[in-house]
């Protein structure tokens, strides 16, 4: 029986694909995988059993990723699985930063009682919340991966003019970009040109504080910020004195601080992104597939920190071993799998920088000393048999 840990609320559509095999619950001891959402792992004491985590969404700030590599534990995500739920909440918050529909909702429900008048007091206090069109406007994109691709796509066709910037584009993401998305050539590009401004980068070292006092001083007056990635991407403190001399007409975030919380013009959203139930099964259905898939045949397919690697079984037993990327490494597997007697029938070995994984498909029963050796070498981290 394998146990897996619940962390958040998973989709039943996803966690029912575990099967009968599986031990599932929100409260177990050493489980062997841990699926999760948003829930902070930073300070969870990783289970001497643990093998993989698996992400029912995108972002992985959440989990500690260098220490799960050392661990040999290999963390997953579900990459472009809530794409469109994001998409469809950003375009919705284009046309609340403009068109100021929340504030003119909350003033209309003060209208309640004033009887005949309601449509007299409707048409004289309207003016207060007239609000631009995103027709013709500029829109920037920063970060053209899963979310950024539909919504500079959806916003060109809405007849906003799109820029996108992403060093780091992948080919999959250019096939799906419009020909119509200008390529901006820096991220100043787009802060010095643009009237709106999303960004869909991920969360990390070099991403956290995208958004700060310099980068705003470079912005348009008047710009509207949208930020459903993270909050630590933005300066919430040089984005305030910003918001209250009106050079930023408007922050969208999905994840708004305390310090953001009822201030005018932000619009502060409870992290409702990914929160549509087809994002969630499509999300929870690749998370408990990828895992199972990991620790039922050592193959791993989306993992953030370990390499796409996948070969069909047809050999007695599998060894699956994650090591460092070193020099010299698959030798010392093949000398002790020879040493032992060992028969491999098949095996594939794949690197993604400092880490690599190796699997050997053996004709033999292994036992846990070879096991151990295997273990016991420097740059491995996790070695298994299935
Ligand atoms: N609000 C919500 O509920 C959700 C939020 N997210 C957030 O959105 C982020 C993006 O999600 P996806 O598009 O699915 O991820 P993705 O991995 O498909 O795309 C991220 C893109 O950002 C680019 N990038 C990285 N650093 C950059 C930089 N400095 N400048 C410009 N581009 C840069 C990458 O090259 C990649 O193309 C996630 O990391 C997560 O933090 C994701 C899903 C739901
Ligand atoms: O996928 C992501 O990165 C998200 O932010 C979605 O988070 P959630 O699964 O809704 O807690």
């Amino acid at each position: 029986m394998h146990k897996v840990l619940c962390l958040n609320k998973i989709s039943p559509i996803g966690t029912d694909r575990l099967g009968a095999e599986y031990e599932f619950s929100t409260d177990m001891q050493n489980p062997e995988g841990i699926l999760v959402r948003s829930a902070a792992m930073h300070d969870m004491e990783l289970p001497a059993e643990l093998l993989a985590i698996a992400r029912a969404g995108a972002g992985v700030n959440n989990i500690p990723i260098a220490k799960c590599s050392e661990a040999g534990i290999v963390v997953f995500n579900t990459p472009g699985a809530n794409a469109n739920a994001v998409k469809e909440l950003v375009l919705a918050a284009l046309f609340m930063t403009s068109r100021k529909i929340i504030p003119a909702i909350e003033w209309a429900k003060t209208l309640k009682g004033s009887g005949k008048e309601v449509s007299k007091l409707v048409e004289k206090g309207k003016s207060a919340f007239a609000g631009p069109e995103i027709l013709g406007k500029k829109l920037g994109v920063i970060g053209l991966g899963a979310i950024g691709v539909l919504v500079a796509n959806a916003a060109q066709t809405l007849g906003m003019q799109v820029y996108g910037f992403d060093p780091f584009l992948s080919v999959d993401a250019a096939w799906n970009l419009s020909s119509s998305i200008t390529k901006a050539a820096s991220i100043d590009d787009i802060l010095t040109n643009c009237d709106y401004i999303t960004i869909h980068v991920p969360l990390n070292d070099s991403t956290r504080g995208l958004i700060g006092g310099d980068a705003l001083a470079k912005t348009k007056p008047g710009v509207r910020l949208l930020n459903f990635s993270r909050g630590e991407l933005v300066d919430t403190a040089a984005l305030l004195p910003a918001l209250e001399s009106g050079h930023v007409a408007a922050y969208a975030t999905d994840f708004p601080d305390d310090a953001l919380i009822g201030v005018e013009n932000v619009l502060a959203i409870p992290h409702l992104g990914a929160s549509t139930p087809e994002s969630e099964d499509n999300c929870a259905m690749m998370a408990v597939d990828q895992l199972k898939d990991y620790i039922e045949n050592g193959n791993i397919k989306n993992s953030v920190n370990f390499p796409a690697i996948s070969m069909p079984r047809d050999a007695q037993t599998r060894i699956c071993i994650a090591h460092r990327n070193i020099p010299n490494t698959i030798g010392s597997f093949t000398a002790l799998c020879g040493a032992a007697g060992i028969n491999i029938e098949n095996m594939l070995s794949k690197s993604r920088g400092d880490w690599a994984y190796t699997i050997l498909d053996v004709s033999n029963d292994v036992t846990p000393d070879l096991l151990a050796e295997l273990e016991a070498l420097d740059p491995v981290v996790r070695a298994r048999a299935i």
